[in-house]
């Protein structure tokens, strides 16, 4: 299934990565956007010794200290509004809760979803998956006869796709793997205003823009639009698998009692670590550390100059350059002959998402490394 890499990976800190021969390799692809405050930050790897001493095992049918502390903290970073969480183990299973939550959070089936989009790999989040790579495979297993698809960023083809049979919209603040592409202001503004007009609700993917990466805490803050739910994930938990879907209480209150269920989600071990991811990501600034070195970067991507580079774009830490020719050979160049670990998000483009705490020092290494390889 995958497209295994030569190497075997058996250390990591921060932003760098140790291969077993010991060679090490500056990380920007940090488990695809989940080492966002860095590889073994210690008050993660000590919050769950601890925990580990303490308790690993208990269901939310059972309140754990942990999962209450973990809710308070997630809670009060979220946008006004959003304070009740469903907690699960991926992103896929938040996208999954997502789908079953705006059903009976308004009564209604059809959602709109984006070209390009990803929401995850299961039958349910894949309808909302436009690319067909992910979905042939499968045949009409993946069912999208309720799912309308809009070019990402049209707001006239939103305008006319939002009805009163909507439930909702689904939308990524900035595309990830469909190539690194942040929406406008104005555009996520409009599926705002859409939506409420429509009785529809507006649930925002910020499973691989949350937690710092874009310069904010969530995306979603660049515009100042306060989505009904949100679908989290990845750097949530300081590297332990994990998802969420948060939403206002109104969405919440509509899911019959038993309507849905895990049972890993909000396992004690993961809250521990995500109390403490979240309070390193405060401590540390992390959201400014983003926004300031994502700056930086892509001022040093742009300043290569090579003649290969369509363009350099992103939000903070989430960057992408798009290439005239197949990213992949580079990124191959870069890993083998540089030491420098990124990821592709289709195939021209190469995807750079370094954990947040990377150094200055380290952006200018993988730069340089970048400029050789493109020579
Ligand atoms: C190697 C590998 O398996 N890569 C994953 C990478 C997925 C990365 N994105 C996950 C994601 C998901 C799914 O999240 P999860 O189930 O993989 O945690 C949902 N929404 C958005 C915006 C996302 O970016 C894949 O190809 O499925």
């Amino acid at each position: 299934m995958y497209n295994k890499h030569q190497v075997v990976m058996v250390r990591a800190k921060g932003a760098t990565v140790w291969d077993e021969t010991g060679r090490e390799y500056i990380d920007c692809v940090a488990g695809y956007g989940v080492a966002n405050i860095g590889h073994g930050h210690p008050d993660v790897v000590k919050a769950i010794k601890d925990q580990a001493d303490r308790l690993i095992v208990m269901p939310q049918t059972l309140p754990n200290d942990k999962r209450a502390e973990f809710l308070t903290e997630l809670v009060g970073v979220l946008p006004q509004g959003l304070d009740r969480v469903f907690l699960c183990n991926s992103g896929t299973e938040a996208m999954e809760a997502a789908k079953k939550f705006a059903i009976t959070g308004t009564g209604r089936k059809r959602f709109v979803s984006m070209k390009r989009g990803f929401s995850g790999r299961s039958l349910g989040a894949l309808a909302f998956t436009w690319e067909p790579k992910y979905r042939e495979p499968f045949g009409d297993a993946v069912d999208n006869r309720n799912v309308d698809f809009i070019t990402y960023g049209d707001i006239e083809q939103l305008r006319a796709a939002v009805t009163d049979e909507t439930a909702a919209v689904i939308l990524e603040p900035v595309q990830g793997e469909g190539g690194v592409r942040p929406a406008s202001i104005e555009f996520m503004q409009e599926a705002r205003r859409i939506t409420k007009e429509k009785g529809a609700l507006l649930i925002l993917d910020e499973i691989q823009t949350g937690f710092c990466r874009t310069g904010k805490m969530f995306a979603c803050e660049h515009s100042g639009v306060v989505p009904d739910a949100m679908t989290l994930a990845k750097a949530m938990a300081g590297g332990l698998p994990v998802g969420a879907l948060a939403m206002t209480t109104e969405v919440a209150d509509r899911m019959p009692a038993g309507g849905h269920g895990t049972t890993f989600g909000g396992n004690p071990m993961t809250m521990a670590a995500g109390v403490a991811a979240l309070r390193a990501m405060k401590r540390e600034n992390m959201a400014e550390q983003a926004r300031e070195k994502g700056a930086y970067f892509m001022e040093k991507l742009r300043a290569i100059g090579s003649p290969k580079i369509r363009e350099v774009r992103g939000l903070g830490l989430m960057i992408g350059v798009e290439l005239k020719e197949k990213s992949a050979p580079y990124i191959a160049a870069l890993e083998h002959e540089e030491g420098v670990l990124t990821l592709q998000a289709t195939p021209l483009v190469v995807r750079f998402l370094p954990p947040v705490t990377i150094s200055k020092e380290q952006i200018d290494q993988v730069v340089a490394a970048f400029a050789r390889v493109l020579e």
